[in-house]
Parts: structure tokens; C-alpha cells; sequence
């Protein structure tokens, strides 16, 4: 334990994200890196393999602790949920007021609100903050997402922008917004990189059933996308993975991968809370359930033993590969102006100021889902602020229309060949209810006031009514139903 305070900064938890943020701290000017994990095993692995990032190693959390400068900031990298808990209350039970604690798990955005204000009432800083980009983004430049107060981002912003990501010359970081805004902002981004794996995964399927590629040169068709509109790290890491072949068996890597898909959880808090926000997010909450539709063996099999006889994949047509890449953009827009919604939404109902254009700006490197088309975004909120829907953009408005022929033949190839694009036709659908003048949701309000006197509006008059319809079905004005 060293005698006297050195280290301005302290990570705990060493795992894949701890350790790779500890070194990529560690080697910006004028850090010195104080890390601790549960098990020193990890710690000790750590500072064997790299001497070079000078960090001081404890064993136990009062010598972290004792080993940090004043006023004290440690980032917490460990496992979301019980453990998070444990570490922050071991922190917390001996920073003193002004301290700052970080939690730089993909905590759920509620658990950070809570944490905020226990931490808080102690005098110590609590900063719930999302960072993205993995491995690579840890080390690298991750895109920090932090929440908390603007007291502590005064003195947090400045480091973290110093091991973030940049794009066009700005660090990947920004204060979100208050308590948990940062973590509420990680969570969407999780959802839409969900979204945005289950597309491509089905454009991955349409190619290789309708358009009878190989993974091979499915590989180079993804590769050329990435030069266009659809540039983006997880269309980049796609033709990487479809050029893989497996050393065992000299098959395409793709082909020895189990077709179960799992998850950790942040996608699944994106459509809860969507759900509770009323923000329709169909394209995200599709991807989710085609991960747990994959990962029902039983019922995939019971189901495949019943049915005798699969459509014949259609033939493929000259255009085919740019209508599904059209078919891909046109339902990644969907995706990423649904996750907007949401944050639009999460922001009113929790009272955070979040700036999305701020939020796309930080998106654009060193996250999961960095895209070029993330720029369109920063430009569709910098032209109009208080746009509704990305989809009203001119921009948008204009690239999806552009494509809506090509996504229309391939939603209906793909049903009529017994493809299923769960993501694609969701995103269509979104995409037709919001352009059709009309909705049957009239008849749905016509059956809820049927069954349960829900009452309906008029599209001729204001007021609330209800048909009295077991009695002789004339209408009378009434106050809206609350049952
Ligand atoms: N992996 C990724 O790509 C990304 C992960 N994240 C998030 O970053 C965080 C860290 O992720 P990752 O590096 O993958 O590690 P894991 O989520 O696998 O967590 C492992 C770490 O948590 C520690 N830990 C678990 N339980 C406790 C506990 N009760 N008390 C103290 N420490 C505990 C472990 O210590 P020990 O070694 O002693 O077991 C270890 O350091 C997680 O919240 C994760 O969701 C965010 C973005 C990307
Ligand atoms: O946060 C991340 C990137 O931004 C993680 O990679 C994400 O947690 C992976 O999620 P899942 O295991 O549910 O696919």
C-alpha cells in the first residue's frame, strides 16, 4: 500500500471493460491508475502483463481507497445488479463528501436513480454512466454516456473525455442529464444495437435462402455496403464474421455456431420501459423476442416435426441484393427513430433535459452502434429540434421513401418464400400505420365501448360518447371512461 495518496483515478473490477478502460486511462498524460478487483487474481494478471501502465495494485478496498488523491473518483466496472450494489456501499462507506463514485456498468437507469440518492445524501457523488464499445471501445475510446449531477460532471467530463472515442474531432461524451438519464440513454442504445443485429441478420438470411450465397461472398456484398449509406461497425464486424471459416472443421464459421441468440438484459429494459412509456418500439422489441424465439430448442423442434412441408424459397431476381439493402436501411431508420422516441419519451417522463442531437454526435464512434448515418441524425435535430418522429425529416422522410418499393417486394419474397424477417415486416408496418390516413383503431375503439363502455371521440365533434349498445343503440355524450 503506498504511504501517501498517488493515484488521481481508481477502477474497480478487472474483467474485460475494467481492465481495458484501467489501461486506457493509464495511458493518458498525467493519470496514475489506482485498480482493485474482488478476486486479486484478476489485479494480479492485470499489472503482470502491463508494467507499462504504472498502475498501483491493492488487495483490498481500504488500500484502493487509502491509494486515491482527494477528492477521490473511482469507476466501477463490475457485473450489473447485486454486485454493483456491493461495491458502490464498500465505496460509499468510506469516500468522504465530494468524492466521486462511478458506475460505468449497464446498470438499469431505476437502480441508478435509486443509488443517486442514497449515495448523495452522504455528500459523495454518484455518476451512473453508460459506456459502449466493448473490448476494443474500453481500450480504445468507448462512447461515455454519463448521467448524475452537473457539479460532478465538472470535474468527471474532462477525463472522461480524455479516453473517449472522437468523431470529427469531438470526444464521444456528454452529460446526459441528471440521476439516471445516462444509463436511461445506454439502455436505448443497447436496444437499438439489437435492432440493428436482428436486420442485418435478416438480410443476412434473405441472401443466403433466396439469393443462394455462400457465407463467403455474402462477406464481400456486406463489405461493399459498408462504402455506402449502411456504413457502420456492425455491418463492418458482419462481413468479418461471414469470412470466418472454423479451423476444426473447415467450415464457415457461421454454419458451427448454434442457432440460439442470448442476451443479457439491457434489450429486454428497453422494451419494459417502453411498454410503460406507451413508445412504440416494434422494431427493438422484435429483435428481442427473435432472440428468445431462437432460444426455445423445444418449441422450434415440436413444431419442425409438424409441419411437412416449408415454401419454396422464391427465385432470385437482377436487383435483388440492393433491395434488401434498401429493404436494410429503410428498417434501420425505423429502429433508430423508435429509439429516439423513447428517450424523448423517458426525458419528458422523468424530467431530464437531454439534448438528442448531442446524443447522436456521441454515438458516432467508438459504441456498438457508431454509424455514418448517425451524422443525418445530429442534422435532423440541429434543422428541427422539435421534430416528432425522425421520420418526418427530409432526409429521411426522402431515404425511405426512396427504398419503400424494394422494402415492400422484399417483406412480401420473404413471407411467400417462408423467410421470417420479424424486424423487417415490423418496421414496414410501423413505417405504413404512421403514413395510412386511417387506422383501424376505430373499430378497436368500437369493440372496447361494445364490452366495456369505453367510450370513443368523433372525428365530426368534440366531446366523449358512448353507444348504448344492449339497450337501443343511440348515442349519448359522457364524461371519458376511467375504468
Ligand atoms: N462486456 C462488454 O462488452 C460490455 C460490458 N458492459 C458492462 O460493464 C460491466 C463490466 O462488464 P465485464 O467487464 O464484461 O464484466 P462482467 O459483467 O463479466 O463482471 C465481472 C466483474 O464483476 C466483478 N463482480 C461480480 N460480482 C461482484 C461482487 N459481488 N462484488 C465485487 N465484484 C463483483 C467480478 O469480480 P471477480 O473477478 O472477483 O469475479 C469481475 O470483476 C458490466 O456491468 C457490463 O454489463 C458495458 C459495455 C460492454
Ligand atoms: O453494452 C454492450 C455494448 O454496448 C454489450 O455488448 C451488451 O451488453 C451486449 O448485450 P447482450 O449480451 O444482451 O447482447
Amino acid at each position: 500500500m503506498p504511504e501517501t495518496p498517488v493515484a488521481n483515478i481508481g477502477v474497480v473490477g478487472l474483467a474485460v471493460m475494467g481492465s481495458n478502460l484501467a489501461r486506457n486511462l493509464a495511458s493518458r498524460e498525467g493519470n496514475t491508475v489506482a485498480v482493485y478487483n474482488r478476486s486479486y487474481g484478476r489485479t494480479q494478471t492485470l499489472i503482470e502483463e502491463h508494467p507499462e501502465a504504472g498502475f498501483i495494485a491493492s488487495e483490498t478496498i481500504d488500500e484502493f481507497v487509502a491509494s486515491l488523491a482527494k477528492p477521490r473518483t473511482a469507476i466501477i466496472m463490475v457485473q450489473a445488479g447485486a454486485g454493483t450494489d456491493a461495491v458502490i456501499s464498500q465505496l460509499a462507506e468510506r469516500f468522504e463528501p465530494g468524492d466521486i463514485i462511478v458506475d460505468g456498468g449497464n446498470a438499469n437507469f431505476h437502480d441508478t436513480i435509486r443509488r443517486e440518492k442514497d449515495v448523495s445524501e452522504t455528500g459523495v457523488h454518484f455518476v451512473g454512466a453508460g459506456i459502449s464499445g466493448g473490448e476494443e471501445g474500453a481500450l480504445k475510446g468507448p462512447s461515455i454516456m454519463p448521467g448524475g449531477s452537473k457539479q460532478s460532471y465538472e470535474t468527471l467530463g474532462p477525463i472522461l473525455a480524455s479516453i473517449a472515442a472522437v468523431a470529427e474531432g469531438e470526444p464521444c461524451v456528454t452529460h446526459i442529464g441528471t440521476d439516471g438519464a445516462g444509463h436511461f440513454v445506454k439502455m436505448v442504445h443497447n436496444g437499438i444495437e439489437y435492432a440493428d443485429m436482428q436486420l442485418i441478420a435478416e438480410a443476412y438470411d434473405l441472401l443466403r435462402t433466396i439469393g443462394g450465397y455462400e457465407p463467403a461472398a455474402m462477406a464481400e456484398v456486406f463489405a461493399e455496403w459498408n462504402q455506402g449509406d449502411l456504413e457502420s461497425y456492425l455491418i463492418e464486424i458482419t462481413a468479418e464474421v461471414l469470412k470466418q471459416v472454423d479451423a476444426e472443421t473447415g467450415e464457415p464459421f457461421i454454419d458451427i455456431v448454434l442457432d440460439e441468440a442470448g442476451s443479457k438484459g439491457t434489450g429486454v429494459w428497453t422494451v419494459q420501459n417502453a411498454l410503460d412509456l406507451g413508445t412504440p418500439v416494434g422494431g427493438i422489441a422484435e429483435a428481442v423476442f427473435a432472440r428468445a424465439v431462437s432460444s426455445h430448442p423445444e418449441q422450434r423442434s415440436a413444431v419442425q416435426a409438424v409441419v411437412t412441408s416449408r415454401p419454396t424459397p422464391a427465385e432470385r431476381y437482377e436487383g435483388f441484393e440492393d433491395d434488401v439493402r434498401a429493404a436494410l436501411y429503410a428498417s434501420k431508420v425505423v429502429a433508430y427513430s423508435q429509439g429516439f422516441d423513447e428517450i424523448i419519451a423517458g426525458a419528458a417522463k422523468y424530467g431530464w433535459e437531454i439534448d438528442k442531437g448531442a446524443v447522436a454526435k456521441i454515438w458516432r464512434a467508438g459504441c456498438i452502434i457508431r454509424a455514418r448515418f448517425l451524422n443525418r441524425i445530429v442534422d435532423a435535430y440541429a434543422n428541427n429540434p422539435g421534430i416528432t418522429t425522425l421520420l418526418e425529416d427530409p432526409y429521411f422522410a426522402k431515404a425511405v421513401a426512396d427504398g419503400e418499393a424494394a422494402w415492400r417486394r422484399i417483406v412480401s419474397t420473404a413471407a411467400l418464400s417462408g423467410v421470417p424477417i420479424p424486424g423487417f415486416g415490423a418496421a414496414l408496418s410501423y413505417y405504413d400505420s404512421l403514413a395510412s390516413k386511417r387506422l383501424p383503431a376505430a373499430l378497436v375503439q368500437g369493440q372496447r365501448d361494445f364490452f366495456g363502455a369505453h367510450t370513443y371521440k368523433r372525428v365530426d365533434k368534440p366531446g366523449v360518447f358512448h353507444t348504448l349498445w344492449s339497450d337501443d343503440r343511440s348515442e349519448i355524450e359522457t364524461e371519458p371512461s376511467t375504468h
